[in-house]
């Protein structure tokens, strides 16, 4: 997914799961309907204060999911992880690990992201060390991450102009502030709780991503 070069595609919507699934059964089957929407780029696996081996079975019970619909599914933190159950690579905050070691557990045809915040200094480190792509946020405030580093959108722009590797924006976007961040030189939005709580459903919610993307 970590492709710039498919920016001048409209911008890619990046999806995270909601941080607990309580029935599984019933997640994966909204997300075969998510993903069967065509809308989704990327999914990312993002499991919060659970065993590994809950993320482990998720992770396996989604990877078919996501590869029926085309679509990579990246573990959120745990690069351990993504290598042990094959996944299409893994997002590292700042305290996740270096991509140097996630790179050698994964191998070169997956990718890693990079948390940066509101720092092009951080991304260019992650650029030089090997990232696919970077995250910056968070630009609007988070239900999801209520203390996230708050970011300017001015720092998409920059980063469009200056390199050629992929960023991806994240925090509290919703379909009616997500065109602005497409507009600064935002790669893909990633998305948690505009999806998940949408009033009308999930599957509504990415439409209207699409639509508000186009
Ligand atoms: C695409 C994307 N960007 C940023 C984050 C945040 O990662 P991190 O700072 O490690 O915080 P947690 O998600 O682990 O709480 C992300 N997950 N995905
Ligand atoms: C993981 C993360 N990192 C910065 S904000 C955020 C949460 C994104 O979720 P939401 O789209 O619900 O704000
Ligand atoms: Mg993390």
């Amino acid at each position: 997914m970590a492709d710039k070069n498919a920016q001048k595609e409209p911008c890619g919507l990046y999806l995270l799961t909601p941080e607990k699934i309580d029935d599984l059964v019933r997640f994966i089957d909204t997300l075969d309907l998510v993903l069967a929407t065509g809308v989704v780029t990327c999914l990312q696996l993002r499991l919060k204060s659970v065993d590994d081996s809950v993320i482990i079975e998720t992770a396996k019970a989604l990877l078919p999911i996501c590869h029926k619909h085309e679509v990579p599914l990246l573990l959120n933190d745990r690069a351990d992880i993504a290598a042990e159950v094959d996944a299409d690579g893994v997002h590292l905050g700042q305290e996740d690990g270096d991509v140097a070691s996630a790179r050698t557990l994964l191998g070169h045809n997956k990718d890693i992201g990079v948390t940066c915040h509101s720092s092009l200094h951080l991304a260019f480190e992650a650029g030089e060390a090997g990232a696919n792509y970077v995250a910056f946020g968070s630009f609007f405030p988070s239900v999801t991450k209520k203390n996230a580093t708050p970011a300017d959108k001015e720092i998409l722009s920059t980063w469009d102009e200056v390199t050629d590797i992929a960023c991806v924006a994240i925090g509290g976007i919703t379909p009616d502030n997500c065109r602005e961040l497409a507009d600064s030189g935002a790669h893909f939005v990633a998305v948690s709780s505009a999806v998940w709580n949408h009033k009308d459903g999930p599957v509504a919610a990415v439409r209207v991503f699409e639509a508000a993307l186009a």
